[in-house]
């Protein structure tokens, strides 16, 4: 049994003006769908990365799996345990108690009037739990001083408050941690490190991460497994060696075209070509298909359906026809 498990999962906005829908009797609600019909498994102690650019449904999808936004449709499931239909409360503490999530920015996520061993041990000590020397051990673990407790986040920089963020996390010895964009916020060199770091914690600790990022090449050296989202729906999966080598949708063909073109600071300088589509009327067909290289007449028709293809799956009716420039 996988340890997460996401089922058909869909979550719709209702991006209306109130006022206008007042003003214009009848006016139609503008609905926008975040995440369409996404399904995937998360073996335990693996890594799942989902990858696409901005607006893709990825912090959709990991604020479901967590629990912090309910499906519109679809499940999840963690430990065989759907959290959107259990009732057992106790269930449900107990599940909830064996997620945990990092986010983007460690400046944000950490409270600055707090010395760093209060926002370390206060996952445990909501809950009862012995926090004796606790923030000690797991600021050494995470590559810090065990002197640092004593400090606030302000006295740190931001790989290190970073590595808090992890030490917070890894408190309440959870199994899933869902990492969204972690390492975006942090310069180039330090991204590295704190990749290196969470690898590192992942075999010592047994967890499962579902990591989160816009940048393959981040996900590339930790991913078990890498889910390409395009306009809040998946289009292809496969294992890192096989999709940076034989990418079977042109859409993973173009982020990793994308990816190493880097200025001297290490940020992108060109985005994939083509703009995204309005997420609130995409495109009929493969929402992909205007900014496709490969499109014909059928893809504005016919959405293709995620069906296996080599090792993994793919949605798209030319899977596999893609070459990588350079390549072969
Ligand atoms: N609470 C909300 N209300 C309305 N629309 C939302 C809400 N949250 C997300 N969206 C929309 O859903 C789509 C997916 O957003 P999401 O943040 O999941 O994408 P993302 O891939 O994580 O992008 P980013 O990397 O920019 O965070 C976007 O079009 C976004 O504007």
């Amino acid at each position: 049994m996988s340890l997460v498990s996401v089922q058909n999962l869909t979550r719709v906005f209702d991006v209306s003006k109130p006022w206008l829908n007042r003003v214009i009797e009848r006016l139609p609600k503008r609905m926008l769908t975040a995440v369409s019909d996404v399904s995937f498994e998360i073996p335990a102690r693996t890594t799942y990365a989902l990858v696409g650019e901005s607006g893709s449904g990825k912090s959709t999808i990991g604020k479901m799996v967590v629990g912090l936004l309910r499906p519109t449709e679809g499940h999840v499931e963690i430990e065989g345990v759907d959290l959107v239909t259990e009732t057992d409360a106790a269930v449900i503490d107990r599940i909830r108690s064996d997620i945990q999530m990092i986010f983007q920015d460690p400046f944000a996520s950490l409270n600055p009037r707090w010395r760093v061993r209060d926002i370390i041990v206060e996952p445990v000590a909501a809950r009862g739990g012995d926090t004796v020397g606790l923030a000690e051990k797991l600021l050494t673990q995470v590559g810090l001083s065990p002197d640092d407790a004593g400090k606030y986040p302000h006295q740190f920089s931001g790989g290190q408050r970073q590595r808090i963020c992890v030490a917070r996390a890894l408190a309440s010895e959870p199994k899933l941690i869902v990492c969204d964009e972690p390492t975006s916020a942090l310069d180039v060199s330090v991204q590295a490190q704190v990749l290196n770091l969470m690898s590192d914690l992942k075999d010592e600790h047994g967890l499962t991460y579902l990591f989160i990022s816009h940048d393959l090449t981040v996900v590339r050296h930790m991913a078990d497994t890498i889910g390409v989202l395009y306009l809040g729906r998946l289009v292809e999966e496969a294992a890192p060696g096989d999709l940076f080598t034989k990418p079977a949708h042109p859409y993973t063909a173009m982020l990793i075209e994308a990816a190493p073109r880097l200025d001297a600071f290490g940020r992108e300088v060109e985005p994939p070509e083509g703009e995204i589509p309005d997420p609130t009327d995409p495109p009929s067909g493969c929402a992909f298909h205007p900014r496709c290289p490969l499109a014909t007449e059928i893809c504005s028709v016919e959405r293709p359906r995620l069906e296996a293809f080599g090792s993994g799956r793919v949605a798209c009716h030319h899977a596999g026809e893609i070459a990588l420039k350079g390549a072969a």
